[in-house]
C-alpha cells in the first residue's frame, strides 16, 4: 500500500510560474515532496516520449549485455517534461547509483574533479542545467567524457605540473532547457541525444489518472481529461493542477474530482479554456496592444510584462510557439492570428500588422 505525506498548504494558489520552473529556488518543500512521490521509477511507469524510451531501453540493455558503461546522454526540452525523472530511471535500469549535481553548482574544476574521482565503475553522473557550466569546468569535462581521465594542475608558477588521473568509466547525463546555449564541443561528446516533446492530452490524462490513484484522490475520467488538456502539455503542471483541484474537491465538493469541480478550480487558478495561464495571456496581450502585434524583441516584452527574458524564452515561449500563438522571426516575436482570435482582439490591418498573416 502506497503511503503519501500529508500536505500542508503553505502557499497561495496562484503560484503557477513557480511550479512551471520546478527548480530548487522556486519550489516549496511541499511541492518537492509531491513531485518525488509522483515520479515514475521505471520505464513501465513512464508515460509517453515513446521513441526516446524505446531507444534508451535498447542502449541500456546493450550496455549491460556488453558490461560497458552507457554512452553519455543529453536530455533537453522545456521544464517539467521528465528529464530528471528519466535520469533516475536510466540509473535504476542500469543498476547503478546516480550522483546529482548542476551546472551552476560546479564552480571550480576541483568541484568537478572531486565528483568524478568518487564515481564507481558504471555510475551515472547527472548534471542538471548543464548549459550553465562555466567554460573552465566544461573543458575539464571533455577529457573526462571522452577518455575517462582528467588532467589536474598541481602547484602554480615554476613548480606547476600536470597530473593525469584516470577515472572509472561512467555515464554522464546532462539535462538542459536551453540546448541552444550548449557549446558544440560539449554537445558532440554526447552519444545519445534526446529532445523531449510536449505531451498530448491523452497521455497527460493517463498521467493524471495515475497520480490521482497514488494520491488516493477519486477522479472522473472526464475531469482528468479536462486537467490534462489544460496543462500546457506538461506532466509537472498536470500534477500540480491535480493537486490544487483536489483541494477544491475536498472543500467545495464531496472529495471526488468531477468535471464541474475541475472547471471551477481551473478558473480560480486563471488557467483559461485553451490551457494558457495569466502570464501566457499577458505576453500575448502585451505584444498585440503595446507593440501592434510585433515584431518585438524578447527583452522589450520581458520588461513590459514584468518577467525575466530568460524565463519567457525558457518557459512560456516554446509552448506559445508550438501551439501557434507566437512566431519567432529574426526581427523579434510576432503574435499570430490565433493569438488575436484567442484574446478576441480584431487585428488592425495596415501598418505593421497588415502583413502579419500573409504567409
Ligand atoms: N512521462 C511521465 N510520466 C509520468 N509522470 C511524469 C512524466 N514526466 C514527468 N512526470 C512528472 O512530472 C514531474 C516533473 O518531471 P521532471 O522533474 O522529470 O521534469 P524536468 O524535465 O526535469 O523539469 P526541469 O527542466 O524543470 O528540471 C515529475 O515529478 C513526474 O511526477
Ligand atoms: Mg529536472
Amino acid at each position: 500500500m502506497q503511503t503519501f505525506p500529508i500536505f500542508v498548504e503553505e502557499e497561495p494558489v496562484n503560484m503557477r510560474e513557480d511550479y512551471l520552473k520546478g527548480d530548487d529556488e522556486h519550489m516549496s518543500q511541499t511541492d518537492k515532496d509531491f513531485e518525488k512521490a509522483l515520479r515514475p521509477l521505471s520505464f513501465d511507469d513512464f508515460t509517453g516520449q515513446q521513441k526516446i524510451v524505446d531507444n534508451i531501453q535498447i542502449f541500456v540493455m546493450a550496455a549491460k549485455k556488453r558490461g560497458e558503461s552507457l554512452d553519455h546522454v543529453l536530455l533537453h526540452g522545456p521544464p517539467g517534461l521528465g528529464k530528471t525523472t528519466l535520469s533516475h530511471i536510466i540509473a535504476n535500469e542500469l543498476d547503478s547509483s546516480l550522483k546529482i549535481t548542476s551546472g551552476p553548482v560546479l564552480d571550480k574544476p576541483s568541484d568537478l574533479a572531486g565528483l568524478l574521482t568518487n564515481l564507481d565503475e558504471g555510475d551515472v553522473l547527472f548534471i542538471d542545467e548543464i548549459h550553465r557550466l562555466n567554460s573552465i569546468v566544461e573543458e575539464y569535462l571533455y577529457s573526462a567524457m571522452e577518455d575517462f581521465r582528467i588532467d589536474i594542475m598541481l602547484d602554480s608558477g615554476p613548480n606547476a605540473r600536470s597530473v593525469q588521473i584516470s577515472l572509472n568509466p561512467f555515464t554522464l547525463i546532462g539535462a538542459t532547457t536551453r540546448s541552444g546555449l550548449l557549446t558544440s564541443p560539449l554537445r558532440a561528446r554526447f552519444g545519445i541525444n534526446a529532445r523531449l516533446e510536449y505531451y498530448d492530452s491523452k497521455l497527460l490524462t493517463t498521467i493524471v489518472m495515475r497520480s490521482a490513484h497514488i494520491l488516493g484522490a477519486p477522479i472522473d475520467e472526464v475531469a482528468a481529461y479536462e486537467l490534462a488538456r489544460r496543462s500546457r502539455g506538461t506532466p509537472r503542471i498536470a500534477n500540480t493542477l491535480l493537486r490544487r483541484t483536489r483541494d477544491f474537491a475536498d472543500i467545495k465538493g464531496n472529495g471526488t474530482i468531477t468535471l464541474e469541480i475541475a472547471k471551477v478550480a481551473l478558473d480560480a487558478l486563471d488557467v483559461d479554456e485553451n490551457g494558457l495561464d495569466e502570464m501566457d495571456n499577458r505576453i500575448l496581450t502585451t505584444i498585440i496592444e503595446k507593440f501592434k502585434g510585433g515584431p518585438v524583441g524578447i527583452s522589450t516584452i520581458a520588461t513590459a510584462c514584468g518577467e525575466e527574458g530568460e524565463t519567457i524564452e525558457e518557459v512560456y515561449e516554446p509552448f506559445l510557439i508550438q501551439e501557434g500563438y507566437l512566431k519567432r522571426t529574426s526581427r523579434g516575436r510576432i503574435a499570430t492570428e490565433l493569438a488575436y482570435k484567442h484574446l478576441n482582439i480584431r487585428p488592425h490591418f495596415g501598418g505593421q500588422s497588415g502583413s502579419l498573416f500573409g504567409e
